[in-house]
């Protein structure tokens, strides 16, 4: 099984077709408050440079539904990556979409589970998403064999020790790959690719 890595924040032309070359499974795009904000059809403009074996997600942080809804048609993303408190109603009117939807869980006391809100991936993460902060990854709550992506503070150099610690099925990376914060560094980004899977023992 190959490591999922996912790098999230693509602003740009040159951010998209480094990371596909690269090798990365998919693709984010921040379509809330953010230095990396996109709006939709510059995002659409990005999507459709992307092919379809690479996953072009959506990233929202309390947002209303329709909002969501109209965003991801515009756009043609085709996953949506939620960071918000959404409850499992949200999350089931989403489903009739057609979106592969991943619910972000900050690391915390609860223990997550993969599918337990009907998301198809979970994500792992800092309590500020985006922020370049890791946590304890040794703490990890999930449990092995689950479809989740790590995430938070993973860079080029750190992201070998995570995954080997962690062993998730995926990584997820943005502040890690940039020049300075809201732009990429078409060099970290091959590079945190690289890392990511040289030589991973998954679990
Ligand atoms: O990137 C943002 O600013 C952002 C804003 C609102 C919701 C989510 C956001 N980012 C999500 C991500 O980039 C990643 O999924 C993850 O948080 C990793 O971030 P980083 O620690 O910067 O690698």
């Amino acid at each position: 099984m190959t490591l999922f890595v996912k790098i999230c924040g693509l602003r740009t032309e040159q951010d998209v077709d480094t990371a596909v070359e690269a090798g990365a499974d998919a693709v984010g795009f921040v379509f809330s408050d953010s230095p990396r904000r996109i709006d939709p059809a510059a995002a659409a403009r990005l999507v459709a440079r992307v092919p379809e074996s690479v996953l072009t997600v959506g990233v929202f942080r309390r947002e209303p539904l329709d909002h969501v809804r109209s965003v991801a048609a515009e756009s043609g993303i085709r996953a949506v990556q939620l960071h918000g408190p959404e409850d499992r109603g949200y999350y089931a009117d989403l489903a009739t979409g057609g979106w592969t939807l991943i619910r972000a869980a900050a690391f915390g006391d609860s223990v997550p589970r993969c599918g337990e809100f009907g998301e198809d991936m979970l994500l792992l993460d800092a309590p500020v998403p985006g922020s370049g902060i890791a946590w304890d990854w040794s703490r990890k709550q999930v449990a092995a064999g689950e479809r989740w992506l790590l995430a938070g503070g993973l860079t080029p150099e750190n992201v070998r020790e995570a995954v080997d610690v962690t062993r998730p099925w995926g990584v997820d990376v943005s502040s890690g790959v940039e020049a300075s914060r809201g732009v990429k560094n078409p060099a970290l980004i091959t590079a945190f690719v690289e890392a990511a899977r040289a030589g991973a023992v998954l679990g």
